[in-house]
Protein backbone atom coordinates (compact mmCIF):
# COMPACT_ATOMS: atom_id res chain seq x y z
CA UNK A 1 0.00 0.00 0.00
CA UNK A 2 1.16 3.22 -0.90
CA UNK A 3 1.10 5.81 2.30
CA UNK A 4 0.64 9.83 2.17
CA UNK A 5 0.81 11.73 5.17
CA UNK A 6 -0.77 15.23 4.79
CA UNK A 7 -1.28 18.16 7.67
CA UNK A 8 -1.55 21.44 8.39
CA UNK A 9 0.51 23.04 10.91
CA UNK A 10 1.05 26.75 12.55
CA UNK A 11 4.33 27.85 12.12
CA UNK A 12 5.94 26.47 15.80
CA UNK A 13 4.73 23.19 14.66
CA UNK A 14 0.64 22.90 16.24
CA UNK A 15 -1.76 20.69 14.23
CA UNK A 16 -4.45 22.39 16.78
CA UNK A 17 -4.55 24.42 20.04
CA UNK A 18 -4.58 23.46 23.65
CA UNK A 19 -8.32 22.38 23.50
CA UNK A 20 -7.85 20.40 20.98
CA UNK A 21 -10.39 22.31 18.67
CA UNK A 22 -10.16 22.76 15.33
CA UNK A 23 -8.25 25.72 14.18
CA UNK A 24 -8.25 26.63 10.74
CA UNK A 25 -5.10 27.03 9.49
CA UNK A 26 -4.84 26.35 6.08
CA UNK A 27 -6.15 28.95 3.39
CA UNK A 28 -8.61 28.04 0.37
CA UNK A 29 -6.09 26.93 -2.20
CA UNK A 30 -4.69 24.17 0.61
CA UNK A 31 -7.75 23.05 1.23
CA UNK A 32 -8.63 22.58 -2.44
CA UNK A 33 -4.88 20.65 -2.29
CA UNK A 34 -6.03 18.42 0.30
CA UNK A 35 -8.87 17.79 -1.44
CA UNK A 36 -6.93 16.58 -4.65
CA UNK A 37 -5.00 14.62 -2.51
CA UNK A 38 -8.24 12.95 -1.24
CA UNK A 39 -9.49 12.39 -4.54
CA UNK A 40 -6.44 10.83 -5.62
CA UNK A 41 -6.64 7.81 -3.17
CA UNK A 42 -8.72 5.21 -2.27
CA UNK A 43 -8.94 5.94 1.51
CA UNK A 44 -8.60 8.55 3.95
CA UNK A 45 -7.86 8.09 7.66
CA UNK A 46 -7.72 9.89 10.94
CA UNK A 47 -7.45 8.75 14.54
CA UNK A 48 -10.62 8.49 16.81
CA UNK A 49 -9.32 11.80 18.59
CA UNK A 50 -9.97 13.59 15.46
CA UNK A 51 -12.92 12.69 14.82
CA UNK A 52 -14.33 13.41 18.17
CA UNK A 53 -12.71 16.69 18.11
CA UNK A 54 -13.50 17.54 15.08
CA UNK A 55 -16.12 15.64 13.18
CA UNK A 56 -15.01 15.60 9.75
CA UNK A 57 -16.63 14.29 7.04
CA UNK A 58 -13.35 12.76 5.00
CA UNK A 59 -15.06 13.37 1.16
CA UNK A 60 -14.25 15.06 -1.70
CA UNK A 61 -15.51 18.50 -1.84
CA UNK A 62 -15.06 19.44 -5.84
CA UNK A 63 -17.69 18.23 -8.25
CA UNK A 64 -15.00 17.92 -10.91
CA UNK A 65 -12.83 15.80 -9.01
CA UNK A 66 -15.67 13.45 -8.32
CA UNK A 67 -16.98 13.38 -11.95
CA UNK A 68 -13.34 12.14 -12.71
CA UNK A 69 -12.98 9.41 -10.12
CA UNK A 70 -16.76 8.54 -11.83
CA UNK A 71 -15.35 8.49 -14.71
CA UNK A 72 -12.65 6.14 -14.41
CA UNK A 73 -14.76 3.49 -12.60
CA UNK A 74 -13.82 4.85 -8.73
CA UNK A 75 -16.43 5.54 -6.06
CA UNK A 76 -17.41 9.15 -6.13
CA UNK A 77 -15.85 9.59 -2.97
CA UNK A 78 -12.62 7.40 -1.19
CA UNK A 79 -13.47 5.05 1.97
CA UNK A 80 -13.12 6.66 5.49
CA UNK A 81 -11.10 4.78 7.56
CA UNK A 82 -11.30 5.57 11.64
CA UNK A 83 -8.25 4.29 13.88
CA UNK A 84 -10.15 3.18 16.92
CA UNK A 85 -9.40 0.58 19.23
CA UNK A 86 -12.17 0.34 21.71
CA UNK A 87 -14.89 1.49 18.68
CA UNK A 88 -15.90 4.90 20.33
CA UNK A 89 -16.69 6.82 16.89
CA UNK A 90 -20.21 8.25 17.67
CA UNK A 91 -22.87 6.44 15.72
CA UNK A 92 -24.28 9.93 14.23
CA UNK A 93 -20.27 11.25 13.43
CA UNK A 94 -20.33 12.43 9.87
CA UNK A 95 -18.11 9.97 8.99
CA UNK A 96 -20.73 7.24 8.95
CA UNK A 97 -23.23 9.36 7.31
CA UNK A 98 -24.41 7.39 3.53
CA UNK A 99 -21.66 9.75 1.25
CA UNK A 100 -18.40 6.76 1.21
CA UNK A 101 -18.39 3.64 2.82
CA UNK A 102 -16.21 3.38 6.37
CA UNK A 103 -13.96 0.77 7.37
CA UNK A 104 -12.58 1.51 11.43
CA UNK A 105 -10.21 -0.06 12.53
CA UNK A 106 -10.49 -1.48 16.10
CA UNK A 107 -8.80 -3.62 18.90
CA UNK A 108 -9.61 -7.45 19.88
CA UNK A 109 -11.10 -6.05 22.81
CA UNK A 110 -13.58 -3.56 21.49
CA UNK A 111 -17.03 -4.03 23.11
CA UNK A 112 -19.18 -6.04 21.36
CA UNK A 113 -22.36 -3.57 22.14
CA UNK A 114 -20.35 -0.63 20.09
CA UNK A 115 -19.28 -3.36 17.38
CA UNK A 116 -22.79 -3.64 16.65
CA UNK A 117 -23.93 -0.17 17.26
CA UNK A 118 -21.36 0.71 14.91
CA UNK A 119 -22.75 -2.17 12.01
CA UNK A 120 -25.86 -1.32 12.15
CA UNK A 121 -24.56 2.54 11.25
CA UNK A 122 -23.21 1.04 8.21
CA UNK A 123 -19.30 1.14 9.67
CA UNK A 124 -16.88 -2.20 8.44
CA UNK A 125 -14.75 -3.55 11.36
CA UNK A 126 -11.40 -4.58 10.49
CA UNK A 127 -10.27 -6.23 13.79
CA UNK A 128 -6.35 -5.36 14.13
CA UNK A 129 -4.46 -5.05 17.20
CA UNK A 130 -5.06 -5.72 20.89
CA UNK A 131 -4.18 -2.25 23.48
CA UNK A 132 -3.94 -0.45 20.28
CA UNK A 133 -4.98 -0.92 16.93
CA UNK A 134 -1.51 -2.69 15.27
CA UNK A 135 -1.40 0.22 12.44
CA UNK A 136 0.49 -2.34 9.93
CA UNK A 137 -1.78 -5.21 10.70
CA UNK A 138 -4.54 -2.55 10.02
CA UNK A 139 -3.63 -1.48 6.99
CA UNK A 140 -2.37 -5.22 4.97
CA UNK A 141 -5.91 -6.03 5.89
CA UNK A 142 -7.57 -2.24 4.54
CA UNK A 143 -5.47 -3.47 1.60
CA UNK A 144 -6.74 -6.38 0.53
CA UNK A 145 -9.81 -5.03 0.15
CA UNK A 146 -8.70 -2.99 -2.32
CA UNK A 147 -7.40 0.45 -0.70
CA UNK A 148 -4.09 0.23 -2.06
CA UNK A 149 -3.29 4.67 -1.29
CA UNK A 150 -4.34 5.96 1.40
CA UNK A 151 -4.44 9.24 2.86
CA UNK A 152 -3.54 9.54 6.65
CA UNK A 153 -4.66 13.20 7.52
CA UNK A 154 -4.12 12.86 11.31
CA UNK A 155 -4.00 14.04 14.55
CA UNK A 156 -0.72 13.54 15.88
CA UNK A 157 -0.93 10.41 18.36
CA UNK A 158 -1.97 8.43 14.91
CA UNK A 159 0.71 9.88 12.78
CA UNK A 160 3.73 9.20 15.01
CA UNK A 161 2.16 5.30 14.76
CA UNK A 162 2.60 5.81 11.41
CA UNK A 163 6.13 6.60 11.53
CA UNK A 164 7.02 4.18 14.30
CA UNK A 165 5.56 1.61 12.01
CA UNK A 166 7.13 2.24 9.00
CA UNK A 167 4.40 2.74 6.76
CA UNK A 168 4.57 6.28 5.58
CA UNK A 169 5.77 6.64 2.04
CA UNK A 170 5.05 10.61 1.58
CA UNK A 171 4.43 13.18 3.61
CA UNK A 172 3.40 16.83 2.65
CA UNK A 173 3.06 19.32 5.80
CA UNK A 174 1.30 23.23 5.13
CA UNK A 175 3.01 25.52 7.47
CA UNK A 176 0.42 28.40 7.99
CA UNK A 177 1.58 31.68 9.23
CA UNK A 178 0.16 31.91 12.64
CA UNK A 179 1.79 30.85 16.14
CA UNK A 180 -0.27 28.64 18.35
CA UNK A 181 1.90 27.64 21.28
CA UNK A 182 0.92 25.49 23.99
CA UNK A 183 3.21 22.37 25.65
CA UNK A 184 -0.27 20.43 25.55
CA UNK A 185 -1.32 21.46 21.75
CA UNK A 186 -1.04 18.67 19.57
CA UNK A 187 2.21 18.56 16.99
CA UNK A 188 2.83 16.98 13.43
CA UNK A 189 4.23 13.44 15.61
CA UNK A 190 3.15 13.09 19.43
CA UNK A 191 3.16 9.99 21.29
CA UNK A 192 6.26 9.23 22.76
CA UNK A 193 8.57 10.55 20.26
CA UNK A 194 11.75 8.90 19.38
CA UNK A 195 15.39 9.59 20.56
CA UNK A 196 17.09 7.18 18.44
CA UNK A 197 16.05 6.33 14.60
CA UNK A 198 14.72 9.08 13.57
CA UNK A 199 12.48 9.01 10.48
CA UNK A 200 14.16 10.76 8.10
CA UNK A 201 12.90 12.90 5.28
CA UNK A 202 14.22 13.67 1.57
CA UNK A 203 12.74 16.84 0.50
CA UNK A 204 10.98 16.97 -2.63
CA UNK A 205 9.03 20.29 -3.30
CA UNK A 206 8.53 23.77 -1.61
CA UNK A 207 5.78 25.82 -2.34
CA UNK A 208 4.51 28.90 -1.37
CA UNK A 209 0.31 28.92 -1.23
CA UNK A 210 -2.35 31.33 0.56
CA UNK A 211 0.07 32.56 3.23
CA UNK A 212 2.08 29.49 3.88
CA UNK A 213 4.23 27.19 2.28
CA UNK A 214 3.62 23.74 1.41
CA UNK A 215 6.64 21.38 2.39
CA UNK A 216 6.80 17.77 0.75
CA UNK A 217 9.30 14.69 1.87
CA UNK A 218 9.35 11.66 0.40
CA UNK A 219 10.30 9.35 3.72
CA UNK A 220 13.44 7.17 3.79
CA UNK A 221 13.33 3.59 4.55
N1 LIG B 1 -4.12 20.50 11.38
C1 LIG B 1 -4.30 19.28 10.89
O1 LIG B 1 -3.90 18.97 9.77
C2 LIG B 1 -5.00 18.27 11.74
C3 LIG B 1 -5.28 17.02 11.23
C4 LIG B 1 -5.90 16.07 12.03
C5 LIG B 1 -6.21 16.38 13.34
N2 LIG B 1 -5.92 17.61 13.81
C6 LIG B 1 -6.17 17.95 15.23
O2 LIG B 1 -5.50 16.96 16.03
C7 LIG B 1 -6.24 16.74 17.23
C8 LIG B 1 -6.53 15.28 17.37
O3 LIG B 1 -5.31 14.60 17.38
P1 LIG B 1 -4.99 13.49 18.46
O4 LIG B 1 -3.54 13.24 18.40
O5 LIG B 1 -5.61 13.90 19.76
O6 LIG B 1 -5.84 12.25 17.96
P2 LIG B 1 -5.69 11.24 16.73
O7 LIG B 1 -4.27 11.03 16.36
O8 LIG B 1 -6.66 11.64 15.69
O9 LIG B 1 -6.26 9.91 17.41
C9 LIG B 1 -5.51 9.32 18.44
C10 LIG B 1 -6.28 8.15 19.02
O10 LIG B 1 -6.34 7.09 18.06
C11 LIG B 1 -6.43 5.87 18.75
N3 LIG B 1 -5.46 4.91 18.26
C12 LIG B 1 -5.73 3.60 18.02
N4 LIG B 1 -4.66 2.95 17.63
C13 LIG B 1 -3.66 3.85 17.62
C14 LIG B 1 -2.30 3.75 17.30
N5 LIG B 1 -1.74 2.61 16.89
N6 LIG B 1 -1.56 4.85 17.41
C15 LIG B 1 -2.08 6.02 17.80
N7 LIG B 1 -3.38 6.18 18.11
C16 LIG B 1 -4.16 5.10 18.03
C17 LIG B 1 -6.14 6.15 20.24
O11 LIG B 1 -7.39 6.12 20.93
P3 LIG B 1 -7.91 4.68 21.42
O12 LIG B 1 -6.84 4.14 22.32
O13 LIG B 1 -9.19 4.94 22.06
O14 LIG B 1 -8.04 3.89 20.19
C18 LIG B 1 -5.60 7.55 20.21
O15 LIG B 1 -5.88 8.29 21.38
C19 LIG B 1 -7.50 17.57 17.12
O16 LIG B 1 -7.28 18.76 17.84
C20 LIG B 1 -7.60 17.89 15.62
O17 LIG B 1 -8.24 19.12 15.41
C21 LIG B 1 -5.35 18.57 13.06
N1 LIG C 1 -5.59 20.52 5.78
C1 LIG C 1 -6.06 20.96 6.95
N2 LIG C 1 -5.99 22.26 7.26
C2 LIG C 1 -6.45 22.74 8.45
O1 LIG C 1 -6.35 23.95 8.69
C3 LIG C 1 -7.03 21.82 9.37
N3 LIG C 1 -7.51 22.27 10.57
C4 LIG C 1 -7.10 20.47 9.01
N4 LIG C 1 -7.65 19.57 9.85
C5 LIG C 1 -7.72 18.20 9.43
C6 LIG C 1 -8.78 17.49 10.15
O2 LIG C 1 -8.82 16.11 9.90
C7 LIG C 1 -10.14 18.01 9.78
O3 LIG C 1 -10.98 17.33 10.62
C8 LIG C 1 -10.52 17.71 8.34
O4 LIG C 1 -9.80 18.52 7.46
C9 LIG C 1 -11.98 18.03 8.15
O5 LIG C 1 -12.36 17.38 7.00
P1 LIG C 1 -13.77 17.70 6.33
O6 LIG C 1 -13.63 19.06 5.71
O7 LIG C 1 -14.83 17.67 7.39
O8 LIG C 1 -13.92 16.61 5.33
N5 LIG C 1 -6.61 20.07 7.81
Amino acid sequence: MNVVVNAAMSADGKLSSRRRDRVRISGPKDFARVDAIRADCDGVAVGIGTVLADDPHLTVEDPDLRAERRERGDPEHPARVVIDTRARTPTDARVLDDAAETHLLVGEDAPDDRRAALRDAGAHLVEAGTERVDLAAGLDELESEGIDRLLIEGGGELLFSAFTAGVVDDLSVYVGSLIIGGRDAPTLADGEGFVEAFPELTLADVERLDDGVVLSYAVEG
